[in-house]
């Protein structure tokens, strides 16, 4: 009898557990973090990301954004800057290097494997899980902003959702509120689950200040999406993270931290 049997083969499954290879975040202690994504881009996840770092900041936690992947970035004082990546450093309170908490900064604004071709870069995981497990480390509290949808390509065999699995976060899904959405949502939503990962909250924002239906259309969400409404942001005349997060309740997220004291 060799091991190839199918019995032996059977009996050795039952005894021997197949070895799963234990998720990066596996044994750091119990804080908030998660991974916001969108059902596009451009529909607000900076917006939301920037948000919760704000609502996080004003408890008194450590909370440090990280955009993994940047797409559009431009020289200024000897320095690459991004947009999403500058206004997640801002709503945040914790000082980390740049190269960390966007370990792909690529200069031109489109789809990252694109942008990453063409300075000759392969966008891959371990650099960014690295950098991850240093600023979670560093912090009480980490809000990782996805780039575009949730399966935008990085490079060959890889894009964003896998990188939302292995990080293992749990999912904050930013819906754009226009004709069309509740099928991308829902397409998302989908996406996400396949991968084992959990939506644990969602965010309705307004990308246009009259949407016909938009009650109808959130309703529609609500009834389908399995995760808290976290709050409906209106088309705002001055964006800014404070001003959204008064429209958004995180109160609710599993481990979202109490106030400190001090605060
Ligand atoms: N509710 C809103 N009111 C006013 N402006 C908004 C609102 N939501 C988003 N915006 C603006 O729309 C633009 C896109 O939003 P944001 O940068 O958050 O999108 P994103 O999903 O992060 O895009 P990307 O895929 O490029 O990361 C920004 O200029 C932002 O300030
Ligand atoms: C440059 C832009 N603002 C985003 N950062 C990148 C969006 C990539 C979308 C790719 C795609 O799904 O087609
Ligand atoms: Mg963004």
């Amino acid at each position: 009898m060799s091991l190839d049997d199918p019995i032996v083969a059977a009996v050795m499954a039952d005894l021997v557990p197949a070895v799963q290879p234990a998720p990066v975040t596996a044994g750091l202690p119990s804080r908030f973090a998660c991974f916001v994504t969108g059902t596009d881009t451009e529909i607000g996840k900076t917006l939301t990301s920037s948000a919760l770092l704000h609502a996080l900041v004003a408890r008194g936690v450590r909370a440090c954004g990280m955009k993994p992947v940047a797409a559009g970035a431009e020289m200024r004082d000897g320095e690459l800057h991004n947009e999403d990546a500058d206004s997640l450093i801002a709503a945040g309170n914790v000082t980390m290097l740049r190269n960390l908490t966007t370990p792909y900064m690529l200069k031109e604004a489109a789809a990252p494997h694109i942008a990453a071709a063409l300075e000759g870069v392969s966008i891959e995981s371990v650099p960014i899980l690295a950098a991850y497990l240093e600023i979670a480390a560093a912090s009480d509290a980490v809000v990782v902003e996805g780039v575009g949808g949730f399966r935008v390509p990085l490079s060959i065999g890889f894009d964003s959702a896998d990188l939302a699995q292995q990080l293992d976060l749990p999912v904050i899904l930013v819906v754009g509120m226009r004709l069309g959405c509740i099928s991308q949502a829902l397409l998302t939503l989908e996406a996400i689950e396949a991968r084992g990962l959990t939506v644990i909250g969602w965010v309705a924002n307004t990308l246009e200040v009259e949407m016909r239906f938009l009650d109808e259309n959130i309703d529609a969400l609500i009834e389908r999406i399995p995760a808290p409404l976290l709050g409906k942001l209106p088309r705002l005349a001055q964006p800014s993270a404070q001003a959204a997060a008064a429209y958004l309740d995180f109160t609710g997220l599993p481990n979202w931290p109490a106030q400190h004291p001090n605060t």
